[in-house]
């Protein structure tokens, strides 16, 4: 039974496979796209939130981001949207599907981003991009969500590329992601050892955080979503300047605090906050794409783009829910709430 793990394991050869493939050719649908409303749950929505900022810059357009069951019974769609964008890694998600059939009738261009080309989102729409990264069966996914921060990237490409962006923008990017993309394994026994460093603390902690910025915030929902998914104990993702409005107020001796950096303008503000936290939690901790300045950080040393980083900084904690549920015993090849799926029908 293939595990978590062999899945992290893959993600090199998966986004190497990707690149490979991928040609910006300029697409008509796309040339005249200036704003874009993203529908997508669960790691689907962290992906895109991961891939935000970068797709916003790359191509020069305005995106929000909604919970499709949310919007559907609740949201509408402004004038100024040119395209909706599903975005489902099994093609499964009863939100999604349905929020895309209403919004078919509104006559917006309609985009579907899927690693299953027979689900009913892949026929409802007018473009399709298969995220092409293979069967994943583990639940908690995890190249499928790298896979899927890629895509939406190189998406970003090609409407910049469509709208005629200029071939210097299009071949840094390109450049930059297959930097990161070739030290996948070199993070990965990295990580492996930063685990390892903190064993004996990880298995006894019960309450973890992540603090991200920019790209990064993205990478700390993901965190949330796979350390609640595996660990299955407290853990939630914030935004850096959100966590200081009511969130510090709880940090106790228990908590352990993740703070992922990258340069940026705003990791002073980073180093600031976590500077100020040390003497109030348990741990912090620091996985950085710079270089390790002590115990506490994990330090990838990449020289990449901010807004290729995100692609870098997940790997760390998709290792480390792997590593860390394992640890206090957590069998994830067991399946539980099994009949969840039948009773709430929230996948197809
Ligand atoms: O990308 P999909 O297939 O729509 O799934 C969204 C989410 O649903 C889950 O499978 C379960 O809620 C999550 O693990 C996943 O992130």
């Amino acid at each position: 039974m293939a595990t978590m793990l062999d899945y992290i394991n893959e993600e090199e050869a998966i986004l190497k496979q990707i690149m490979m493939k991928y040609q910006p050719v300029a697409e008509p649908d796309l040339e005249q796209l200036t704003t874009l409303l993203i529908l997508a749950t669960g790691s689907s929505y962290n992906a895109c939130l991961a891939a935000k900022a970068t797709m916003e810059k790359i191509a020069n357009i305005s995106i929000t981001i909604e919970e499709p069951y949310n919007f559907n019974h609740y949201g509408t769609i402004p004038n100024s949207v040119d395209a909706v964008l599903a975005v489902s890694q099994s093609g499964k998600s009863a939100s999604t599907i349905d929020a895309m059939a209403h919004i078919k009738e509104k006559g917006k261009l309609t985009i579907a981003l899927t690693g299953n080309s027979e689900s009913p989102l892949s026929d409802m729409v007018d473009y399709l991009v298969d995220i092409d990264m293979g069967i994943e069966t583990v639940g908690f996914v995890t190249k499928g969500y790298s896979a899927t921060v890629l895509q939406l990237i190189l998406l970003s490409l090609t409407i910049g590329h469509s709208k005629g962006i200029v071939a210097e923008k299009i071949d840094f990017y390109q450049r930059e992601l297959d930097k990161v993309i070739d030290k996948i394994p070199e993070i990965i026994e990295q990580s492996n050892h930063f685990f390892e460093r903190y064993e004996e603390l990880f298995k006894v902690s019960s309450r973890y955080i992540a603090i991200g910025y920019g790209p990064n915030w993205g990478t700390a929902k993901e965190f949330e979503t796979k350390f609640t998914e595996t660990v299955r104990q407290p853990s939630q993702g914030f935004e850096l300047e959100a966590y200081m409005h009511g969130p510090y107020l709880e940090a106790n001796n228990e908590h352990i605090l993740f703070f992922i950096e990258t340069p940026s303008v705003n990791l002073a503000r980073s180093k600031k906050l976590r500077d100020y936290m040390k003497p109030y939690v348990g741990k912090v901790l620091t996985i950085t794409t710079e270089k390790s300045v002590d115990e506490g950080t994990l330090g990838l040393d990449i020289n990449c783009d901010e807004f290729v980083s995100q692609l870098a900084l997940v790997i760390p904690f998709q290792l480390l829910a792997y590593k860390i549920a394992t640890t206090k015993g957590i069998d994830l090849n067991q399946r539980i709430f099994d009949d969840f799926d039948r009773i709430l029908q929230s996948k197809i």
